[in-house]
């Protein structure tokens, strides 16, 4: 099935969580919410489920109101991290619940519900847990087995929300791929939520990023980690560094910034703001530049550098221990060439406010 949400608002009080938010889910996608605490992932998941309701907005599915519709006829299975499968059963009857508890007319046969348990143990990999209670397993054991609850019902459509949440980074590793293969084999159109940025780029094939309640950007992995839509996705993704530069014939120019190695841009001239991952500056020792190193850091095999411009501006320089100079020492002035960034036109309000240089001007003058 495909999902279509369509200017979505939900407040909680006098707190705006939802502020409009449009998405479309294709059949047999897998897709991320990805953003920061707070910026409305688990709110339009439940809402998506059923659990939670709008102020405003459309949900179609298959071309359905979905929204006309209780949580219990909506046959979605979801993953709550916090969730938890019923202590006093057993993983058999943890998957089984699902069925059980149906609606009369849509709840299979005694016999049926045990046949699809068995074949659910088997393709999760589990058999051998299926007498066991939840408090036996293990924690990466558990979230296979209210992956299998999730999707008794066959599902037709799949929420997660951080499934993976609470384990360590080598079991998450190993169930992504898993829930990758699951995904693959059932074909279910699943939405998760995350906050971390590995995990969405790995599993989804479409990543939602959001912030404050609204989309940032929808695309592909590699599309949101090279051409981040806006700043906020610029900055989430690693870029931590923000200069105010100046776009002239294309091109961003600034007196103190070698900035020769950017792609053209084809944003208006004037004044901009150029974000770039710490990784991606380079230094090399200049006596007579405007930078010089403030502190120089290492965290083992990561040397990293906090510039300052003689104007006050600040920046970070992250290099790979072999690469670092060792000359490179606090308080050495510094060339600074920027190797790649996004670049974003200012918003007319703040179009005003001075460039380094230009503060730099206005010192000297
Ligand atoms: N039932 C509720 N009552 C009041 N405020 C709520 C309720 N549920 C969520 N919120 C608020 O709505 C905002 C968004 O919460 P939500 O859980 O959707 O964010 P999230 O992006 O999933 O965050 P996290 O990654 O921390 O789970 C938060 O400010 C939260 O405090």
């Amino acid at each position: 099935m495909s999902l279509a949400l369509k200017n979505i608002v939900k407040s909680f009080g006098a707190t705006a969580v939802l502020k409009g938010v449009d998405l479309e889910v294709g059949k047999g996608e897998l897709v991320a919410l990805l953003g920061p605490s707070g910026s409305g992932k688990t709110t339009l998941l439940k809402i998506i489920a059923g659990l939670e309701w709008p102020d405003s907005g459309m949900l179609e599915v298959d071309g359905e109101n979905w929204f006309d519709l209780p949580a219990r006829r909506r046959q979605t299975g979801f993953v709550f991290q916090h969730y938890a499968l019923f202590p006093h059963m057993s993983v058999r009857e943890n998957i089984a619940f699902g069925l059980r508890v149906r609606p009369r007319g849509l709840r299979p046969a005694r016999a049926k519900i045990q046949a699809r348990v068995g074949e659910l143990l088997k393709f999760l990999q589990i058999p051998h847990l299926a007498d066991r209670y939840p408090g036996q397993l293990s924690g990466g054991q558990r979230q296979r087995v209210a992956l299998g609850r999730a999707l008794a019902i066959n599902p037709k459509l799949l929420l997660l929300d951080e499934p993976f949440g609470a384990l360590d980074a080598a079991i998450r590793r190993d169930l992504r791929r898993w829930l990758r293969q699951v995904h693959e084999a059932t074909g279910s159109t699943t939405v998760f939520v995350t906050h971390d940025q590995e995990e969405a780029f790995e599993l989804a094939d479409r990543v939602v990023v959001m912030s404050e309640g609204r989309i940032e950007q929808i695309g592909p992995a590699d599309v949101i980690a090279d051409r981040p839509a806006t700043p906020f996705v610029a900055r989430f993704m690693g870029a931590t560094v923000s200069l105010r530069v100046r776009l002239a014939g294309g091109r961003a120019v600034e007196e103190d910034l070698d900035l020769s190695a950017l792609p053209p841009s084809d944003l208006p001239d004037g004044p901009a703001d150029l974000v770039i991952r710490p990784e991606d500056i380079r230094l090399q020792r200049a006596e007579r530049s405007a930078w010089n190193i403030r502190a120089r850091s290492s965290n083992g095999p990561r040397v990293h550098f906090a510039l300052q411009h003689r104007d006050g501006t600040e920046a970070e320089a992250e290099l790979a221990r072999r690469d670092a100079d060792p000359t490179l020492v606090e308080g050495q002035r510094v060339r600074v060439q920027i190797l790649a960034g996004a670049v974003f036109a200012q918003p007319a309000a703040k179009a005003s406010a001075p460039t380094h240089s230009s503060k730099l001007k206005e010192t000297i003058q």
